[in-house]
Protein backbone atom coordinates (compact mmCIF):
# COMPACT_ATOMS: atom_id res chain seq x y z
CA UNK A 1 0.00 0.00 0.00
CA UNK A 2 1.13 3.32 -0.53
CA UNK A 3 0.71 6.55 1.77
CA UNK A 4 -1.43 9.03 0.36
CA UNK A 5 -1.90 11.74 2.44
CA UNK A 6 -1.67 15.57 0.79
CA UNK A 7 -3.61 17.09 4.16
CA UNK A 8 -5.98 19.55 2.39
CA UNK A 9 -7.34 16.97 0.29
CA UNK A 10 -7.55 14.80 3.41
CA UNK A 11 -9.40 17.32 4.86
CA UNK A 12 -11.26 18.19 1.66
CA UNK A 13 -12.46 14.42 1.37
CA UNK A 14 -13.96 14.35 5.03
CA UNK A 15 -15.72 17.69 4.71
CA UNK A 16 -17.66 15.62 1.68
CA UNK A 17 -17.96 13.00 3.67
CA UNK A 18 -19.47 15.62 6.50
CA UNK A 19 -21.76 16.96 3.86
CA UNK A 20 -22.75 13.42 2.68
CA UNK A 21 -23.92 12.26 6.18
CA UNK A 22 -25.84 15.03 7.07
CA UNK A 23 -28.76 13.81 5.31
CA UNK A 24 -28.14 9.87 6.04
CA UNK A 25 -30.10 10.02 8.82
CA UNK A 26 -27.69 9.68 11.89
CA UNK A 27 -28.86 10.85 15.01
CA UNK A 28 -26.59 14.24 15.38
CA UNK A 29 -25.11 13.48 18.44
CA UNK A 30 -22.98 11.17 16.36
CA UNK A 31 -22.60 13.36 13.93
CA UNK A 32 -20.91 15.32 16.72
CA UNK A 33 -18.56 12.70 16.94
CA UNK A 34 -17.63 12.25 13.09
CA UNK A 35 -17.03 16.56 13.49
CA UNK A 36 -14.47 16.30 15.83
CA UNK A 37 -12.83 13.35 14.26
CA UNK A 38 -10.01 13.77 11.21
CA UNK A 39 -8.92 12.22 8.56
CA UNK A 40 -5.53 11.28 8.86
CA UNK A 41 -4.55 9.73 5.39
CA UNK A 42 -6.09 7.14 3.09
CA UNK A 43 -2.93 4.12 3.18
CA UNK A 44 -3.80 2.13 0.04
CA UNK A 45 -7.21 0.65 0.97
CA UNK A 46 -7.16 1.91 4.66
CA UNK A 47 -8.32 5.17 5.95
CA UNK A 48 -6.77 6.08 9.17
CA UNK A 49 -9.30 8.65 11.29
CA UNK A 50 -8.31 9.93 14.31
CA UNK A 51 -10.91 10.93 17.14
CA UNK A 52 -10.14 12.59 20.75
CA UNK A 53 -11.46 10.08 22.78
CA UNK A 54 -11.69 6.47 23.47
CA UNK A 55 -15.70 6.74 23.47
CA UNK A 56 -15.49 8.67 20.02
CA UNK A 57 -13.23 5.66 18.58
CA UNK A 58 -16.15 2.80 19.97
CA UNK A 59 -19.04 4.74 18.02
CA UNK A 60 -16.91 5.04 14.66
CA UNK A 61 -15.95 1.50 15.06
CA UNK A 62 -19.44 0.38 15.75
CA UNK A 63 -22.73 2.32 14.29
CA UNK A 64 -21.16 4.95 12.34
CA UNK A 65 -18.37 2.13 10.63
CA UNK A 66 -20.28 1.51 7.40
CA UNK A 67 -21.65 4.53 6.78
CA UNK A 68 -18.91 6.27 7.25
CA UNK A 69 -17.04 3.63 5.42
CA UNK A 70 -19.65 3.76 2.76
CA UNK A 71 -18.76 7.78 1.85
CA UNK A 72 -15.59 7.87 2.42
CA UNK A 73 -15.10 4.94 -0.21
CA UNK A 74 -17.80 6.92 -2.44
CA UNK A 75 -15.30 10.29 -1.87
CA UNK A 76 -11.91 8.72 -2.72
CA UNK A 77 -13.06 7.02 -5.61
CA UNK A 78 -12.73 3.01 -4.14
CA UNK A 79 -13.60 0.57 -1.14
CA UNK A 80 -12.28 1.26 1.56
CA UNK A 81 -11.56 -0.08 5.06
CA UNK A 82 -11.18 2.30 7.85
CA UNK A 83 -8.74 2.62 10.76
CA UNK A 84 -9.76 4.29 14.20
CA UNK A 85 -6.94 6.15 16.30
CA UNK A 86 -7.25 7.97 19.73
CA UNK A 87 -5.55 11.29 19.09
CA UNK A 88 -5.82 13.37 22.28
CA UNK A 89 -4.09 16.49 20.62
CA UNK A 90 -7.91 16.52 19.40
CA UNK A 91 -9.14 17.40 22.55
CA UNK A 92 -8.25 21.09 22.49
CA UNK A 93 -10.52 21.77 19.42
CA UNK A 94 -13.95 21.61 20.30
CA UNK A 95 -16.18 23.71 22.53
CA UNK A 96 -15.41 23.31 26.14
CA UNK A 97 -18.87 21.97 26.09
CA UNK A 98 -18.70 19.06 24.21
CA UNK A 99 -15.70 18.57 25.34
CA UNK A 100 -16.94 18.26 28.66
CA UNK A 101 -19.69 15.69 27.37
CA UNK A 102 -17.65 13.72 25.46
CA UNK A 103 -14.91 13.35 28.82
CA UNK A 104 -18.01 12.22 30.74
CA UNK A 105 -19.13 10.10 28.28
CA UNK A 106 -15.85 8.82 28.06
CA UNK A 107 -15.56 7.77 31.55
CA UNK A 108 -18.87 5.56 31.52
CA UNK A 109 -17.62 4.36 27.93
CA UNK A 110 -16.78 0.60 28.52
CA UNK A 111 -12.81 0.55 27.01
CA UNK A 112 -11.32 -2.92 26.06
CA UNK A 113 -10.85 -2.06 22.71
CA UNK A 114 -7.00 -1.76 21.04
CA UNK A 115 -6.40 1.90 20.65
CA UNK A 116 -6.73 1.21 16.24
CA UNK A 117 -8.11 -1.76 15.03
CA UNK A 118 -8.94 -2.38 11.77
CA UNK A 119 -12.74 -2.08 10.65
CA UNK A 120 -13.51 -4.54 7.57
CA UNK A 121 -16.61 -5.10 6.89
CA UNK A 122 -16.21 -8.15 4.31
CA UNK A 123 -14.30 -9.79 7.35
CA UNK A 124 -16.60 -12.04 8.73
CA UNK A 125 -13.97 -15.00 10.02
CA UNK A 126 -12.73 -14.83 13.23
CA UNK A 127 -9.16 -14.42 13.22
CA UNK A 128 -7.03 -17.55 13.45
CA UNK A 129 -5.09 -17.95 16.91
CA UNK A 130 -1.69 -15.92 16.90
CA UNK A 131 1.06 -16.26 18.99
CA UNK A 132 0.05 -13.12 21.29
CA UNK A 133 -3.26 -14.12 22.02
CA UNK A 134 -1.92 -16.02 24.98
CA UNK A 135 -0.31 -13.01 26.42
CA UNK A 136 -3.20 -10.02 26.75
CA UNK A 137 -2.16 -6.96 27.21
CA UNK A 138 -2.16 -5.90 30.46
CA UNK A 139 -3.13 -2.50 29.89
CA UNK A 140 -5.09 -2.64 27.06
CA UNK A 141 -8.14 -0.96 28.54
CA UNK A 142 -6.29 2.77 28.35
CA UNK A 143 -4.91 3.95 25.38
CA UNK A 144 -1.50 3.70 24.19
CA UNK A 145 -1.03 7.68 25.52
CA UNK A 146 -2.68 7.00 28.94
CA UNK A 147 -0.29 3.88 29.63
CA UNK A 148 2.28 4.07 32.33
CA UNK A 149 5.46 4.58 30.83
CA UNK A 150 7.81 2.22 28.79
CA UNK A 151 10.77 4.46 29.32
CA UNK A 152 12.94 2.12 31.17
CA UNK A 153 11.02 4.61 34.75
CA UNK A 154 8.09 2.48 34.11
CA UNK A 155 7.68 -1.50 33.63
CA UNK A 156 10.64 -3.46 34.89
CA UNK A 157 10.13 -5.95 31.84
CA UNK A 158 12.14 -3.16 30.01
CA UNK A 159 15.24 -3.13 31.71
CA UNK A 160 15.14 -6.49 33.33
CA UNK A 161 15.66 -8.38 29.43
CA UNK A 162 18.33 -6.26 27.65
CA UNK A 163 18.91 -8.91 25.17
CA UNK A 164 17.12 -7.11 22.28
CA UNK A 165 19.22 -4.25 23.37
CA UNK A 166 17.18 -1.03 22.59
CA UNK A 167 17.34 2.11 23.82
CA UNK A 168 15.19 3.01 26.88
CA UNK A 169 15.02 6.58 25.49
CA UNK A 170 13.36 5.73 22.51
CA UNK A 171 9.58 5.36 23.40
CA UNK A 172 6.39 6.51 22.59
CA UNK A 173 6.33 8.56 25.07
CA UNK A 174 9.91 10.56 23.53
CA UNK A 175 8.61 10.53 20.46
CA UNK A 176 6.72 13.78 19.40
CA UNK A 177 4.53 13.88 17.08
CA UNK A 178 4.27 16.11 14.08
CA UNK A 179 2.06 16.01 10.66
CA UNK A 180 5.42 14.39 9.09
CA UNK A 181 5.08 11.43 11.17
CA UNK A 182 1.38 11.60 12.57
CA UNK A 183 0.36 8.30 10.37
CA UNK A 184 4.00 6.39 10.58
CA UNK A 185 3.59 6.63 14.55
CA UNK A 186 -0.08 5.85 14.41
CA UNK A 187 1.39 2.69 12.76
CA UNK A 188 3.56 1.95 14.85
CA UNK A 189 1.09 2.04 17.82
CA UNK A 190 -1.08 -0.10 16.11
CA UNK A 191 1.53 -2.41 15.84
CA UNK A 192 2.81 -2.48 19.13
CA UNK A 193 -0.75 -2.83 20.05
CA UNK A 194 -1.55 -5.72 18.55
CA UNK A 195 1.49 -7.55 16.96
CA UNK A 196 0.67 -9.63 13.73
CA UNK A 197 -2.72 -8.51 13.28
CA UNK A 198 -2.98 -4.81 12.29
CA UNK A 199 -0.21 -4.55 9.97
CA UNK A 200 2.07 -7.15 8.62
CA UNK A 201 4.92 -6.45 8.01
CA UNK A 202 5.06 -2.43 8.60
CA UNK A 203 7.32 -0.82 6.66
CA UNK A 204 8.70 3.06 7.58
CA UNK A 205 10.83 4.87 5.26
CA UNK A 206 12.38 8.41 5.23
CA UNK A 207 15.53 10.04 4.92
CA UNK A 208 18.20 9.71 7.52
CA UNK A 209 17.19 10.95 11.28
CA UNK A 210 13.87 11.12 10.98
CA UNK A 211 12.84 8.88 13.76
CA UNK A 212 12.94 5.82 11.91
CA UNK A 213 14.91 3.75 14.59
CA UNK A 214 13.27 5.60 17.48
CA UNK A 215 10.01 4.13 16.38
CA UNK A 216 11.12 0.58 15.51
CA UNK A 217 12.40 0.93 19.38
CA UNK A 218 9.45 2.13 20.66
CA UNK A 219 7.39 -0.98 19.26
CA UNK A 220 9.93 -3.28 21.02
CA UNK A 221 9.54 -1.26 23.98
CA UNK A 222 5.53 -1.50 24.31
CA UNK A 223 5.32 -5.00 23.01
CA UNK A 224 7.60 -5.88 25.89
CA UNK A 225 5.79 -4.06 28.07
CA UNK A 226 2.67 -5.32 27.50
CA UNK A 227 3.22 -8.76 26.13
CA UNK A 228 5.75 -10.33 28.85
CA UNK A 229 6.22 -13.36 26.99
CA UNK A 230 7.09 -12.40 23.72
CA UNK A 231 10.57 -12.26 22.52
CA UNK A 232 10.91 -8.78 20.14
CA UNK A 233 14.53 -8.84 18.47
CA UNK A 234 16.23 -5.47 16.70
CA UNK A 235 18.63 -5.67 14.38
CA UNK A 236 20.35 -3.70 11.98
CA UNK A 237 20.63 -5.23 8.50
CA UNK A 238 23.94 -4.66 8.34
CA UNK A 239 24.75 -6.48 11.72
CA UNK A 240 22.24 -9.00 9.99
CA UNK A 241 24.49 -9.47 7.22
CA UNK A 242 27.86 -10.20 9.28
CA UNK A 243 25.69 -12.61 11.82
CA UNK A 244 24.76 -14.81 8.80
CA UNK A 245 28.52 -14.57 7.44
CA UNK A 246 29.75 -15.43 10.43
CA UNK A 247 26.97 -18.39 10.88
CA UNK A 248 28.11 -19.60 7.44
CA UNK A 249 31.95 -19.73 8.25
CA UNK A 250 31.18 -20.88 11.57
CA UNK A 251 29.10 -23.79 10.49
CA UNK A 252 26.54 -22.47 13.28
CA UNK A 253 23.39 -22.00 10.24
CA UNK A 254 20.77 -23.71 12.47
CA UNK A 255 21.71 -21.16 15.46
CA UNK A 256 21.39 -18.47 13.16
CA UNK A 257 18.16 -19.68 12.36
CA UNK A 258 16.77 -19.99 16.13
CA UNK A 259 17.90 -16.94 16.70
CA UNK A 260 16.01 -15.11 13.51
CA UNK A 261 13.00 -17.63 13.33
CA UNK A 262 12.47 -19.45 15.86
CA UNK A 263 13.08 -17.76 18.97
CA UNK A 264 11.23 -14.30 17.68
CA UNK A 265 7.81 -13.13 17.51
CA UNK A 266 8.63 -9.08 16.81
CA UNK A 267 11.39 -9.01 14.32
CA UNK A 268 12.38 -5.24 14.18
CA UNK A 269 14.35 -4.91 11.04
CA UNK A 270 16.64 -1.48 10.62
CA UNK A 271 18.02 -0.22 7.42
CA UNK A 272 16.86 -2.72 4.78
CA UNK A 273 18.38 -0.53 2.14
CA UNK A 274 21.86 -2.15 3.41
CA UNK A 275 20.82 -5.51 1.91
CA UNK A 276 20.73 -4.96 -1.64
CA UNK A 277 23.49 -5.95 -3.59
CA UNK A 278 23.94 -8.83 -0.89
CA UNK A 279 22.34 -12.22 -2.71
CA UNK A 280 23.18 -14.65 -0.38
CA UNK A 281 21.73 -12.79 2.27
CA UNK A 282 19.07 -11.60 1.06
CA UNK A 283 18.05 -14.89 0.05
CA UNK A 284 18.42 -15.38 3.98
CA UNK A 285 16.40 -12.99 5.27
CA UNK A 286 13.89 -13.83 2.32
CA UNK A 287 13.67 -16.91 4.20
CA UNK A 288 13.34 -15.75 7.66
CA UNK A 289 10.88 -13.07 6.28
CA UNK A 290 8.15 -15.92 5.25
CA UNK A 291 9.20 -17.77 8.18
CA UNK A 292 8.02 -15.37 10.23
CA UNK A 293 5.28 -14.26 8.30
CA UNK A 294 3.54 -17.64 7.94
CA UNK A 295 3.58 -18.36 11.88
CA UNK A 296 1.87 -14.56 12.41
CA UNK A 297 4.99 -13.10 13.67
CA UNK A 298 5.49 -9.20 13.27
CA UNK A 299 7.92 -7.59 10.98
CA UNK A 300 8.50 -4.68 10.90
CA UNK A 301 11.14 -2.38 8.41
CA UNK A 302 12.64 0.48 7.87
CA UNK A 303 14.53 1.52 5.10
CA UNK A 304 15.84 5.27 3.45
CA UNK A 305 13.52 4.95 0.62
CA UNK A 306 10.10 2.96 -0.18
CA UNK A 307 10.02 -0.65 -1.22
CA UNK A 308 9.77 0.31 -4.86
CA UNK A 309 12.76 2.20 -5.29
CA UNK A 310 15.48 -0.40 -3.47
CA UNK A 311 16.44 -1.17 -7.02
CA UNK A 312 19.30 -4.04 -5.43
CA UNK A 313 16.89 -6.16 -3.65
CA UNK A 314 15.41 -9.30 -5.40
CA UNK A 315 11.11 -8.29 -6.63
CA UNK A 316 9.93 -11.23 -4.14
CA UNK A 317 11.53 -9.42 -1.49
CA UNK A 318 10.24 -5.88 -2.33
CA UNK A 319 6.97 -7.38 -3.04
CA UNK A 320 6.61 -8.47 0.24
CA UNK A 321 7.77 -5.20 1.85
CA UNK A 322 4.45 -4.46 0.42
CA UNK A 323 1.96 -6.86 1.81
CA UNK A 324 1.31 -4.59 4.58
CA UNK A 325 1.46 -1.23 4.88
CA UNK A 326 4.14 1.34 3.65
CA UNK A 327 4.37 4.66 5.73
CA UNK A 328 7.16 7.44 5.77
CA UNK A 329 8.27 10.19 7.76
CA UNK A 330 9.00 13.07 6.48
CA UNK A 331 10.98 16.14 8.03
CA UNK A 332 9.44 17.90 10.63
CA UNK A 333 7.97 21.19 10.38
CA UNK A 334 9.47 23.99 12.62
CA UNK A 335 6.48 24.08 15.04
CA UNK A 336 7.78 19.66 15.61
CA UNK A 337 11.12 20.75 15.56
CA UNK A 338 10.96 23.46 18.29
CA UNK A 339 8.61 21.02 20.56
CA UNK A 340 11.20 18.12 19.84
CA UNK A 341 13.67 20.27 21.01
CA UNK A 342 11.58 21.26 24.36
CA UNK A 343 11.04 17.69 25.37
CA UNK A 344 14.64 16.88 25.20
CA UNK A 345 15.73 19.57 27.26
CA UNK A 346 13.27 18.45 29.67
CA UNK A 347 14.31 14.96 29.82
CA UNK A 348 18.22 16.17 29.81
CA UNK A 349 17.79 18.94 32.30
CA UNK A 350 18.98 21.54 29.95
CA UNK A 351 18.14 24.71 30.74
CA UNK A 352 17.56 26.75 27.55
CA UNK A 353 15.44 29.84 26.62
CA UNK A 354 12.26 29.62 24.48
CA UNK A 355 14.22 31.56 21.83
CA UNK A 356 17.64 30.10 22.05
CA UNK A 357 15.72 26.60 21.09
CA UNK A 358 13.74 28.45 18.01
CA UNK A 359 17.12 29.54 17.13
CA UNK A 360 18.09 25.87 16.63
CA UNK A 361 15.07 24.85 15.27
CA UNK A 362 15.63 27.26 12.56
CA UNK A 363 19.10 26.68 11.65
CA UNK A 364 18.51 22.71 11.30
CA UNK A 365 15.94 22.13 9.14
CA UNK A 366 15.42 18.48 9.00
CA UNK A 367 17.52 15.69 10.15
CA UNK A 368 16.40 15.18 13.95
CA UNK A 369 19.60 13.82 14.74
CA UNK A 370 21.28 17.22 13.72
CA UNK A 371 18.65 18.91 16.03
CA UNK A 372 19.62 17.37 18.61
CA UNK A 373 23.36 17.69 18.03
CA UNK A 374 22.98 21.49 17.89
CA UNK A 375 21.71 21.36 21.24
CA UNK A 376 23.65 19.29 23.22
CA UNK A 377 26.62 21.93 21.63
CA UNK A 378 24.97 24.86 22.04
CA UNK A 379 24.13 23.71 25.81
CA UNK A 380 27.45 22.38 26.47
CA UNK A 381 28.53 25.81 25.41
CA UNK A 382 26.82 27.18 28.27
CA UNK A 383 28.28 24.76 30.81
CA UNK A 384 32.09 25.02 29.90
CA UNK A 385 31.77 28.89 30.13
CA UNK A 386 29.53 29.13 32.65
CA UNK A 387 27.35 31.96 30.88
CA UNK A 388 24.11 32.01 29.85
CA UNK A 389 23.49 31.33 26.15
CA UNK A 390 21.64 33.71 23.83
CA UNK A 391 20.43 33.41 20.52
CA UNK A 392 23.89 35.73 19.61
CA UNK A 393 25.79 33.15 21.28
CA UNK A 394 24.03 30.22 19.76
CA UNK A 395 24.29 31.67 16.77
CA UNK A 396 27.78 31.69 16.66
CA UNK A 397 28.64 27.98 18.35
CA UNK A 398 26.36 26.75 15.70
CA UNK A 399 28.34 28.06 12.59
CA UNK A 400 30.62 25.68 11.81
CA UNK A 401 28.51 22.32 13.24
CA UNK A 402 25.76 23.24 10.34
CA UNK A 403 26.86 23.25 6.53
CA UNK A 404 26.08 26.05 4.43
CA UNK A 405 24.36 25.36 1.15
CA UNK A 406 28.00 25.29 -0.40
CA UNK A 407 29.78 23.13 2.12
CA UNK A 408 31.49 20.02 0.61
CA UNK A 409 30.51 16.47 1.65
CA UNK A 410 32.02 14.99 5.27
CA UNK A 411 33.16 11.67 5.04
CA UNK A 412 34.11 9.12 7.51
CA UNK A 413 37.73 8.78 6.29
CA UNK A 414 38.03 12.81 6.01
CA UNK A 415 37.08 12.63 9.75
CA UNK A 416 39.40 9.98 10.75
CA UNK A 417 42.27 11.58 8.42
CA UNK A 418 41.64 14.88 10.02
CA UNK A 419 41.15 13.73 13.71
CA UNK A 420 44.23 11.54 13.81
CA UNK A 421 46.50 14.52 12.34
CA UNK A 422 45.14 16.61 15.26
CA UNK A 423 45.65 14.18 18.17
CA UNK A 424 49.18 13.25 16.44
CA UNK A 425 48.29 9.90 15.71
CA UNK A 426 48.30 7.26 12.88
CA UNK A 427 44.84 6.02 11.17
CA UNK A 428 45.96 2.68 11.51
CA UNK A 429 45.90 3.21 15.34
CA UNK A 430 42.50 4.74 15.28
CA UNK A 431 41.60 0.94 13.33
CA UNK A 432 43.47 -1.06 15.73
CA UNK A 433 42.91 -2.40 18.61
CA UNK A 434 45.60 -0.24 21.18
CA UNK A 435 43.89 1.25 24.41
CA UNK A 436 46.19 4.46 25.38
CA UNK A 437 44.35 7.29 26.83
CA UNK A 438 45.49 9.27 23.85
CA UNK A 439 44.43 6.91 21.10
CA UNK A 440 40.80 5.87 22.55
CA UNK A 441 40.13 9.38 23.38
CA UNK A 442 40.72 10.55 19.45
CA UNK A 443 39.23 7.35 18.36
CA UNK A 444 36.29 8.24 21.11
CA UNK A 445 36.04 12.09 19.20
CA UNK A 446 36.39 10.72 15.78
CA UNK A 447 33.39 7.95 15.75
CA UNK A 448 31.61 10.88 17.62
CA UNK A 449 32.37 12.90 14.88
CA UNK A 450 31.06 10.54 12.32
CA UNK A 451 28.08 10.31 14.00
CA UNK A 452 27.65 14.06 14.14
CA UNK A 453 28.61 15.43 10.72
CA UNK A 454 27.56 12.39 8.54
CA UNK A 455 24.23 10.25 7.87
CA UNK A 456 26.08 6.73 8.25
CA UNK A 457 24.70 4.24 10.66
CA UNK A 458 26.30 2.90 13.61
CA UNK A 459 27.07 -0.63 12.27
CA UNK A 460 29.02 1.54 8.89
CA UNK A 461 31.20 3.70 11.23
CA UNK A 462 31.96 0.50 13.08
CA UNK A 463 33.32 -0.60 10.12
CA UNK A 464 35.80 2.28 9.36
CA UNK A 465 37.66 1.84 12.72
CA UNK A 466 38.64 -1.60 12.05
CA UNK A 467 35.19 -3.92 12.00
CA UNK A 468 33.97 -2.67 15.36
CA UNK A 469 30.99 -3.36 17.03
CA UNK A 470 27.80 -1.02 16.29
CA UNK A 471 27.82 -0.90 20.18
CA UNK A 472 31.34 0.18 20.64
CA UNK A 473 30.41 3.63 18.65
CA UNK A 474 27.56 4.24 20.16
CA UNK A 475 29.41 3.81 23.60
CA UNK A 476 31.32 6.67 22.24
CA UNK A 477 28.88 8.69 20.71
CA UNK A 478 27.25 9.01 24.38
CA UNK A 479 30.43 9.57 26.30
CA UNK A 480 31.64 12.46 23.77
CA UNK A 481 28.24 13.38 24.67
CA UNK A 482 28.27 13.22 28.51
CA UNK A 483 31.62 14.95 29.14
CA UNK A 484 31.22 17.94 26.54
CA UNK A 485 29.37 20.09 29.41
CA UNK A 486 31.86 18.75 31.67
CA UNK A 487 35.17 19.54 29.88
CA UNK A 488 36.72 22.76 28.49
CA UNK A 489 39.44 20.96 26.80
CA UNK A 490 36.96 18.51 24.79
CA UNK A 491 34.46 21.16 23.53
CA UNK A 492 37.13 23.13 22.21
CA UNK A 493 38.94 19.83 20.70
CA UNK A 494 35.72 19.20 19.17
CA UNK A 495 34.76 22.74 18.23
CA UNK A 496 38.59 23.20 16.55
CA UNK A 497 38.07 19.53 14.98
CA UNK A 498 34.63 20.44 13.57
CA UNK A 499 35.97 23.50 11.72
CA UNK A 500 39.30 21.60 10.26
CA UNK A 501 36.88 19.10 8.74
CA UNK A 502 34.37 21.49 7.35
CA UNK A 503 36.68 23.88 5.57
CA UNK A 504 38.28 20.85 3.98
CA UNK A 505 35.00 19.33 3.43
CA UNK A 506 34.34 22.57 1.79
CA UNK A 507 37.54 22.75 -0.20
CA UNK A 508 37.26 19.69 -1.88
CA UNK A 509 40.20 18.51 0.26
CA UNK A 510 38.68 14.98 1.48
N1 LIG B 1 9.50 12.69 16.55
C1 LIG B 1 10.57 12.62 17.34
N2 LIG B 1 10.48 12.98 18.63
C2 LIG B 1 11.58 12.94 19.43
N3 LIG B 1 12.80 12.56 19.03
C3 LIG B 1 12.94 12.19 17.75
C4 LIG B 1 11.85 12.19 16.84
N4 LIG B 1 12.28 11.77 15.65
C5 LIG B 1 13.59 11.50 15.80
N5 LIG B 1 13.99 11.76 17.05
C6 LIG B 1 15.36 11.60 17.58
O1 LIG B 1 16.27 11.93 16.54
C7 LIG B 1 17.38 11.05 16.55
C8 LIG B 1 17.50 10.38 15.21
O2 LIG B 1 16.40 9.51 15.03
P1 LIG B 1 16.53 8.03 14.45
O3 LIG B 1 17.87 7.47 14.77
O4 LIG B 1 15.34 7.27 14.88
O5 LIG B 1 16.48 8.36 12.90
P2 LIG B 1 16.46 7.37 11.66
O6 LIG B 1 15.35 7.84 10.79
O7 LIG B 1 16.45 5.96 12.11
O8 LIG B 1 17.86 7.68 10.98
P3 LIG B 1 18.83 6.71 10.13
O9 LIG B 1 18.11 6.42 8.85
O10 LIG B 1 20.05 7.56 9.93
O11 LIG B 1 19.08 5.49 10.94
C9 LIG B 1 17.15 10.08 17.69
O12 LIG B 1 17.86 10.51 18.82
C10 LIG B 1 15.65 10.17 17.95
O13 LIG B 1 15.32 9.94 19.30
Amino acid sequence: MALEDSEPDLAHIWHTVMLDLADSGIPAKERGFLQIARLVGVLGDTALIAVPFDNTKTAVESTLAEPVRTSLSRAVGRDLTIAVTVDQSLRGTESSETAEDLAEAQAIAADDVPTLTLVDSYTEQPPAPRPFDSAPPQGAAQPISQRPSTSGHGPAMVTERDDTRLNPKYTFDTFVIGAGNRFACAAAQAVAETPARSYNPLFIYGDSGLGKTHLLHAIGHYVRSYYPQSRVRYVNSEEFTNDFINSIRDDKASSFQKRYRDNVDVLLIDDVQFLQGKESTQEEFFHTFNALHNSEKQIVLTSDQPPKQLNGLEERMRSRFEWGLTTDVKPPDLETRIAILRKKAITDRIEISDDVLSLIADKVPSNIRELEGALIRVAAYGSVTQSQVDPALAAHVLKDLVPSASAGQVTAPLIMRETARYFGVTIDELCDASRSRTLVNARQVAMYLCRELTDLSLPKIGQYFGGRDHTTVMHADRKIRQLLPERHSLYDQISELTQIVRRAATSGNS
